[in-house]
């Protein structure tokens, strides 16, 4: 692990890769707010021509959610450029699953989820039309229709959801179980707080049941999809990341080189520690330090 000291270092690192792929939660902002310096440092890796692509785990919003949250910082982005793992998620289920028309999706989550799967031509339930359900002594309906049960993050959680996401998948014969992601925790408004990985727990141990799928990072679905499309050289293409279990395993797994950024979930103790095994290739405090005086 190296880290991003002298100007020369850090001009060095920018002009050893051609394509920069970029986390967002704890490396472009937190929450509602952009991490300081960000822009500066986005204009000039646009500016030198560099291909940028960002790859969150974050499914509660679609790519165009994320693509305006992007152009309302400032930030120059195309659709064609943003992966999620709503949109691995409704890939998962369409190419990999062949997900059959006839059924559908009940959703632990939010619009993100629902808007990829949808788009992808994939029915679903729950989500938002849950997000206010009290839990009373009704019984759950059966809905044999309901094929698979996808949870992600979901800042509306409640036992509504839980109880019915329970049913169909104790209920309905080969019901699918999927995980967006499986971050246990996520930086926002200056601190850390439970994620997707930790929405999903009560669900794995009611069940006693893990899921079929995890579709974010460290899994390479984005990373083959983005190798696919682009035609990318890994040996100048670098994942820029906040969280050590998630986005630089996503890049050591897949054979690139990676930059561990400390504006997000890692601390600088918990990187350097001997019983870290998920190592950066480099670090540095925050991305914007990569930015020209
Ligand atoms: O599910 C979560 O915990 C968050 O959405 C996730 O941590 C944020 O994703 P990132 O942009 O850091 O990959
Ligand atoms: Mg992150």
């Amino acid at each position: 692990m190296k880290e991003l000291v002298t100007r020369e270092e850090r001009k060095e690192f920018i002009d050893k890769f051609d394509n920069f792929l970029f986390d967002c939660d704890g490396v472009l902002w937190e929450g509602t707010k952009l991490i300081p310096g960000v822009e500066k440092a986005m204009e000039e890796l646009r500016s030198k021509g560099k291909n940028i692509y960002f790859v969150t785990n974050n499914s509660t919003k679609s790519r165009k959610s994320f693509l305006k949250k992007l152009q309302d910082f400032g930030i120059q982005a195309s659709l064609h450029e943003i992966f999620s793992s709503a949109f691995a998620t409704a890939a998962y289920l369409k190419q990999v699953v062949h997900f059959p028309p006839e059924k559908k999706v009940y959703i632990v989550g939010m619009e993100g989820i629902r808007d990829e799967l949808n788009a992808e031509g994939i029915r679903t339930c729950g989500a938002e039309e849950d997000a206010h359900a009290v839990f009373d002594s009704e019984p759950i309906p059966d809905d044999p229709e309901v094929g698979a049960v996808v949870i992600g993050l979901d800042l509306h959680v409640n036992y509504t959801k839980y109880a019915k996401a329970f049913t169909y998948l104790k209920r309905n014969p080969g019901c699918r179980f999927i995980l967006t992601n499986g971050d246990t925790t996520f930086p926002t408004h200056g601190m850390i707080v439970p994620g997707a990985g930790s929405i999903a727990m009560p669900i794995i141990k009611a069940l006693n049941r893990e899921p079929e799928a995890v579709l974010g990072k460290p899994a390479q679905n984005m990373l083959e999809t983005i190798f696919a499309e682009y035609d990318l050289q890994p040996c100048k293409t670098v994942m820029i990341g906040d969280r050590l279990d998630t986005d630089i395993d996503f890049g050591n797994q897949g054979g690139i080189e990676t930059l561990c950024v400390l504006t997000g979930i890692t601390t600088k103790e918990e990187m350097l520690s001997p019983t870290n095994k998920i190592k950066p290739t480099y670090y540095i405090p925050s991305f914007s330090d990569l930015a020209s005086e």
